[in-house]
């Protein structure tokens, strides 16, 4: 049997990437995870459904998942990195705060591989919304390795990026199965065309290799991302649940529209990603007013300071416009709705109100977003946020921000 080991079991981990490889039929399955509850109940249930919904026609396909091993990274930790250093693939679903843990847990694979002198190659296949995954893991896997095992390294460990982009979100209905998932009805993973496996290796037949999946990347976060998350931060600001709700509004939509648009000029001009056509537009719009699904806003702001970011979904593609004579009005816009609504139950957004309070408005939104203040470009986007806080918020009763 092949083993594949899937780093963070959540969402991702378990709602695409092990129900792929699961349905490949010859995998041995191992989810690893740190939440001590959530290995517990994958081994107390020892089944998981996936359910993928066509967003156009309702259409449903259901995979029960099941016959798999789940480690605790901690508790269980001579185990998961034993289970590491003898799979064939490695797969990671986590999000950027667990990057250099996952990297410092890999070492230890590739410590235990060099030392087992384990001449097998495995392949890592990264994942998460993050541009310049591959180069990030790489860092801070090499600083901690030896000579030795960096030499192991280079010869029989590959790092390789992935797609990673179905939507999979829990039911918004209970079921019995308390581990079950939802997504949309995607079978593929892109990933970089980089394996170092021989001729004779039979390839997982979800796996889409393409040249730069980095590249892949970048044209996935500041464009679906992007318009994703421009509706997500309307939708918290109009209190809305869910993505659909805040899509319906003819307003909401034309201006994340306008946003992604902006996006997609630059990538175009950059990159050659052509405008979206008008079936495409009219499909994106189907998806996401769809009846069928229902995506939570609070999942889709998720941490809004990592997206905040400058090289994540707002600020990504708004420099990359000025780097073209575009001015990136829109997605300034659509960004400036994160700061203007506080979920107290997400830990991020709770540190935006804070800094607003503590700050004058225009150094808030530097602090927030990381901005470098000695570049021209970058006070630019800090000022045009800070206007379209202030458009947002003028007349709001309760005013989120510093007054003056
Ligand atoms: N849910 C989606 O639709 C979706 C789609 C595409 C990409 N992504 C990306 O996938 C990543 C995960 O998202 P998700 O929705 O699955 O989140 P999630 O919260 O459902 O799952 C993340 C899991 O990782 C675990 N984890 C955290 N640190 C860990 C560590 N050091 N070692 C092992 N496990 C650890 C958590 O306990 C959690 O179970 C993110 O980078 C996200 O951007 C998500
Ligand atoms: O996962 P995040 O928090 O980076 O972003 C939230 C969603 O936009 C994201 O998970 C998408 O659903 C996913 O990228 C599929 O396109």
């Amino acid at each position: 049997m092949r083993r594949v080991t899937i780093i963070g079991s959540g969402r991702t981990g378990r709602g695409m990437l092990g129900e792929l490889f699961y349905s490949e039929k010859n995998f041995d399955l191992v989810f690893a995870d740190i939440d001590s509850k959530l290995v517990d109940t994958l081994r107390e249930q020892g089944y998981y459904t996936v359910e993928q919904k066509n967003l156009l026609t309702g259409t449903i396909r259901k995979t029960r998942v099941d016959n798999f091993h789940a480690v605790d990274v901690k508790r269980d930790h001579a185990a998961y990195i034993d289970f590491l250093a003898e799979s064939e693939i490695v797969a990671t679903a986590v999000f950027p705060e667990s990057f250099d843990a996952v990297a410092a847990d890999l070492a230890e694979m590739v410590s235990l591989r060099n030392n087992r002198h384990i001449v097998a190659p495995v392949a890592v296949i990264l994942g998460g919304n993050y541009v310049g995954l591959k180069p990030r893991f790489d860092t801070a896997m090499t600083a901690l390795l030896s000579e030795p095992e960096k030499d192991h390294y280079n010869k029989y460990v590959t790092l390789i990026t992935s797609k990673a982009n179905r939507k999979v979100v829990y039911p918004d209905v209970l079921q019995e199965d308390a581990l079950a998932l939802t997504g949309d009805d995607k079978p593929v993973l892109q990933v970089d065309n980089a394996f170092r496996f021989g001729p004779d290796w039979n390839m997982p037949s979800f796996f889409e290799p393409i040249d730069s999946c980095e590249l892949g990347m970048i044209k996935k976060i500041w464009n679906e991302n992007l318009l994703h998350c421009s509706l997500g931060f309307m939708g918290a600001y109009a209190g809305c649940e869910t993505i659909n709700q805040i899509a319906s509004d003819k307003r909401a939509w034309e201006l994340a529209k306008y946003a992604w648009f902006e996006g997609r000029r630059a990538l175009e001009l950059e990159y050659g990603m052509p405008m979206p056509s008008d079936k495409e537009v009219r499909e994106t719009f189907e998806k996401f007013t769809s009846p069928f699904f229902s995506d939570q806003i609070s999942r889709i702001v998720r941490q809004p300071i990592r997206k905040l970011q400058a090289n994540d979904r707002f600020l990504g593609p708004a420099f990359l416009c000025m780097k073209h004579g575009i001015v990136p009005y829109f997605i300034f816009h659509a960004a400036a709705y994160g700061f203007c609504y506080t979920d107290e139950t997400e830990p991020q957004s709770v540190q935006i109100a804070e800094v607003l309070k503590e700050k004058e408005l225009s150094a808030a939104v530097s602090t927030i977003c990381g901005i470098n203040e000695n570049e021209e470009k970058s006070r630019f986007a800090r000022d045009m946020i800070t206007a379209a806080i202030r458009e947002i918020t003028a007349g709001d009763s309760k005013p989120l921000m510093r007054v003056g």
